[in-house]
């Protein structure tokens, strides 16, 4: 037997111990019941012993039939919510849609509203009524009057844009130019950035910043300065504190002589928490660009950016 047998033993249990260590309460519940991977199934749970589950009458309907758990009697022209005294657990991902049955709507003229059951919702599963006609609608106990659809969802993050990409079908009746950088109408939502940080103790000459940005790579930034940013942007002073944690990192301080971070005669508390690990004294030199290594995604990028005056 190799002589390195028992280390490697020994570290393929540690890892097997480590990862045992990230299995949260919600997988070792989500383990131990039926496989995930096969046919897809609903807990459902009953209130009442008048709930009914949810029945699927053929094996192709689309629907499972809901029915009331308790008899009640919606006034014509009004509204009701119906019992069925059901929970259902709904795999994440997908969520049950209430819909009215053609036969309720047909015979008694109910009609079934909202219906949106989340994936997450624990509580008591209601059908909201509408009676639109000019009689009194009573609903028995166990009368299916409602079907639910249960419909896998996309769960997509949201990024506001200025713009969208065109299309044929599309006539572009929504697009904007107003005072947003042109930049921004080529980018993708999820596209991101790398970002340099001008460093200055002066506002920048105008083309500074052209000439600095035109010298790097294509899709590069140069925020003109941070202390602009920080008034500004509150909520985002771990992101700035990032970037700057970023800066020190990708440039180590030998290797930059020249550089003025000048926060001398600001008031404010924030920028002087912004400490720049170039700075020095001596120097006069009054700008230099960083590039730091850091990228952001495109929502804060355009915040970033749109935080800077004379844009
Ligand atoms: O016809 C319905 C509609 C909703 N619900 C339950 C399931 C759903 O997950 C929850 C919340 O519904 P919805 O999101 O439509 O309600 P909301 O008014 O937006 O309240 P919330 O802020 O709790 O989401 O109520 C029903 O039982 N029946």
């Amino acid at each position: 037997m190799s002589p390195w047998f028992p280390v490697l033993y020994l570290v393929s249990e540690l890892v097997q111990r480590d990862d045992n260590a990230y299995v949260d309460e919600y997988f070792e519940e989500y383990e131990q019941s039926p496989q995930p991977d096969a046919h897809p199934f609903i807990l459902v749970h009953k209130l009442s012993p008048y709930a009914i589950l949810p029945q699927q009458k053929s094996a192709g309907a689309a629907r499972f039939d809901l029915a009331a758990s308790q008899p009640c009697t919606i006034e014509p022209k009004g509204q009701g919510k119906v019992s069925t005294c059901l929970i259902m657990e709904i795999p994440w991902g997908s969520y049950g849609r209430i819909a009215t049955r053609s036969r309720a709507a047909w015979k008694l003229g109910i009609d079934v509203g909202v219906g949106v059951i989340d994936c997450d919702y624990r509580g008591e599963i209601i059908i909201l009524v509408f009676n639109h006609s000019n009689t009194p609608v009573t609903i028995r106990q166990g009368d299916c009057i409602a079907q639910i659809i249960f419909e896998n969802i996309l769960m997509p993050d949201i990024y506001e844009v200025p713009d969208f990409t065109t299309t044929t079908r599309g006539k572009g009746g929504f697009r904007s130019t107003s005072q947003t950088p042109a930049i921004f109408s080529k980018l993708l939502p999820k596209e991101k950035h790398a970002v340099s940080v001008l460093v200055e103790d002066t506002l920048p000459q105008e083309n500074l910043v052209e000439v600095h940005a035109g010298t790097t790579s294509p899709g590069v930034f140069v925020l003109r300065s941070m202390d602009t940013s920080l008034e500004t942007f509150e909520e985002e002073d771990n992101l700035l504190d990032q970037i700057s944690y970023m800066t020190s990192i990708t440039h180590p301080m030998e290797k930059v002589d020249q550089l003025i971070w000048d926060y001398s005669d600001t008031e404010s508390d924030m920028e002087a928490d912004w400490v720049n690990p170039f700075a020095t004294e001596e120097t006069t030199q009054s700008s230099q660009l960083i590039a730091t290594g850091y990228e952001i995604e495109y929502p804060n990028m355009r915040r970033l950016v749109e935080s800077q005056p004379d844009q």
